[in-house]
């Protein structure tokens, strides 16, 4: 593929995002990398699983942190971005360009953002709930990037989006955690519930924040 045509492609990922976001309140798009760029972030989890450096999710601020395996059952490795190995830096350098491209055309005036590496073991959900903290309204968009290849409807996992409708009722979308697809969703809009899955689901999982990171304890 010539490179300005890569461009325009990629370009038009940025634009089904910006515009389903500012319509929709989320939006999905697949292939946001490489297949290759999936595997090689994949291979970064597991060196890190390995390393050990995965630790169970808590709810809510980290000076409030619990743990309970009902409501949360996933393992999270934050990521530095100054010590990220080079599939982790192709990821947060798109990343940035779907920020600028958002700051430009829906004007959240988002400053930074803050991504890790997420495992669900067999069975583990997230129940529903929403991303913005009580104590830190920071978090303005949600997004997730699905690391799973050969993922079938049958192995469960959904991501389930509660859109709210106008006559207060909600609708449901199913997403399935399939390899190089992205959602992402309001942060402070959309509740949201991961279900049990029948194999373990990898992921990475961030917020775009309308703060800088070392500012967001304010
Ligand atoms: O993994 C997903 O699909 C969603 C994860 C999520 O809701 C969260 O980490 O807050
Ligand atoms: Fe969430």
């Amino acid at each position: 593929m010539t490179e300005e045509l890569e461009d325009e492609k990629l370009l038009h990922k940025f634009e089904q995002i910006a515009d389903r976001l500012s319509e929709k309140g989320y939006a999905i798009v697949d292939n946001f990398l490489e297949a290759q760029e999936v595997r090689n972030l994949l291979d970064v989890l597991t060196h890190h699983q390995e390393q050990g450096t995965f630790k169970k999710a808590g709810i809510g601020a980290s000076n409030q942190l619990q743990v309970d395996k009902e409501v949360r059952g996933d393992y999270i490795r934050w990521i530095e971005p100054q010590n990220a190995l080079s599939p982790t830096q192709v990821f947060l350098d798109r990343m940035n360009e779907v920020m600028r491209y958002i700051n430009r055309t829906c004007y959240l005036g988002l400053k930074d953002y803050e991504f890790h590496f997420t495992v669900y073991p067999p069975g583990s959900v997230y129940q529903r709930h929403i991303d913005q903290f009580k104590t830190n309204d920071h978090r303005k968009l949600s997004f997730i990037f699905y690391l799973n290849e050969g993922w079938l409807p049958e192995h469960g996992g959904n991501l389930r989006l509660y859109l709210p409708k106008e006559n207060g009722e909600e609708e449901e979308v199913d997403i399935l955690p399939i390899a190089g697809r992205l959602a992402c969703f309001r942060a402070d809009l959309i509740p949201h519930e991961v279900l049990a899955a029948t194999r373990h689901r990898y992921s990475l999982t961030g917020w775009m924040l309308d703060q800088l990171k070392e500012l967001t304890f304010l």
